[in-house]
């Protein structure tokens, strides 16, 4: 263990927290849409002031100021850090517990103002509160479904953190009645470099979440059709070699077109809004009907398609019958207007030995579908390509 003095120890705190409050304050103007930058930015602004009011302590400023003030903002930092958090994964428009943390926080400095007399009091308060500060802050981050690596990373990071601080209270409480030795101010000097080390890394890491999260949001933006939230036609037909695949001797995949009847003449008769909410509500139909497992996408205009696997021929027919059933008989009011849906399915099934791929199996259903619309629509073609073409609906 290296023996770095104070002042060295207390400039590179310094410099380190402005560095990253800069920089955080620089992502904050570059994303205007995310203030929590600004609760990470001010985190790193107090930290530093709090250190300076400590710092005043080695020029007999006043314990009032450089022990009761230094230590009371020296809590605030977890708390921003958990603030920002809450910004970044419920938005703007969730308020934040403002009343609840501004009691919590008066509570701790009156009892602060109250003890910090008292041999190592200050510190194993302020300790013990950036300790809950950073669970509060592993809790949130559990929030976080689509970011679990970065989140796992910051968690751990975090808990070190805390640890340090635990570290931090057991020394204090064991020399309570006595003056550091030279061992506990090497092991001190020890908590306080990584508990430095720990806050650069947790607010370095902070801005991955956002990077990661814009990235899964593009990705998610390129991959699906804006009106239903589909798989848009280019990430269905990716999706859909994954699917094919699972094909077996037994199990069959089975792909459907699927597409709304007549649809032109609602547009016409109700407007294209009205239009938009029917489609809608045919995607949300068949993201209830269908398995999680199963692949739906939109292919364009009033046009669906859908992969279905682990399934049997009998069982793709009856789900089949149970969309066409299911889009006919749902009371649908859309602007105060009473909207009837049908729809026409053209379906084909392959199993593990047929050497189509998947355009040319789509294209046989998509002429199982024509057939349906010829036959007068409301209806389900299964495998037309074949002779014994047979109508469900
Ligand atoms: N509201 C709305 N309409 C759309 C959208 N995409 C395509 N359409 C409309 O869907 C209609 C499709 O018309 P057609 O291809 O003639 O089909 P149809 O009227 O459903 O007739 P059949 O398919 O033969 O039963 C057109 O009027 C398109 O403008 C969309 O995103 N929103």
């Amino acid at each position: 263990m290296p023996d770095i003095d104070l002042v060295t120890l207390t400039s590179l705190t310094f410099a380190i927290n402005a560095i990253v409050a800069g920089y955080m304050l620089l992502l904050a103007r570059l994303n205007i849409a995310q203030p929590a930058f600004y609760h990470w930015a001010a985190s790193c602004i107090i930290f530093i002031f709090a250190s300076l009011l400590a710092v005043s302590r080695m020029y007999q400023v006043t314990p009032v100021i450089s022990v009761w003030l230094a230590h009371s903002l020296l809590a605030l930092p977890p708390i921003l850090i958990a603030t920002g958090l809450l910004r970044f994964f419920r938005g703007t428009e969730t308020p934040l517990p403002i009343k609840k943390l501004g009691i919590i926080f008066a509570a701790y400095a009156t009892l602060l103002f109250f003890t910090y007399k008292l041999s190592y009091s200050a510190p194993i308060l302020t300790a013990t509160a950036i300790a809950l500060g950073c669970c509060w802050c592993i809790a949130l981050l559990n929030l976080n479904t689509t970011q679990r690596v970065v989140s796992k990373l910051l968690q751990g990071v975090l808990l070190l953190h805390a640890l340090a601080m635990v570290a931090e209270i057991t020394l204090y409480i064991d020399n309570w009645q006595l003056p550091l030795t030279r061992h506990s101010e090497l092991y001190l000097e020890f908590i306080l470099i990584s508990h430095l080390l720990l806050t650069t890394i947790a607010s370095m890491m902070l801005p991955l979440l956002l990077f990661v999260h814009r990235e899964q949001h593009l990705m998610l933006q390129a991959n699906r059709d804006e009106l239903t939230h589909l798989p848009n036609r280019r990430h269905f037909l990716r999706e859909s070699s994954t699917f094919m695949a699972r094909a077996t001797d037994s199990s069959p995949v089975i792909i459907m077109m699927l597409d709304l009847d007549n649809f032109k003449s609602i547009n016409d008769t109700f407007g294209h809004a009205v239009g938009d909410a029917a489609l809608k509500q045919v995607a949300d139909a068949l993201n209830i009907e269908l398995r999680a497992t199963d692949l739906i996408g939109r292919m364009g205009g009033e046009e669906f398609a859908i992969v279905m696997t682990e399934t049997t021929e009998a069982a793709a027919r009856k789900v089949a019958e149970r969309l066409r059933q299911k889009v006919e008989l749902q009371a649908r009011v859309i602007e105060g207007n009473q909207i009837n849906l049908t729809i026409s399915i053209g379906a084909i099934c392959s199993y593990k030995n047929n050497s189509s791929d998947f355009q040319a199996l789509l294209k046989l259903a998509d002429d199982a579908l024509f057939e349906a619309k010829r036959r007068g629509r409301n209806q389900i073609i299964f495998d037309y390509s074949t002779n014994d073409a047979q109508v469900v609906g």
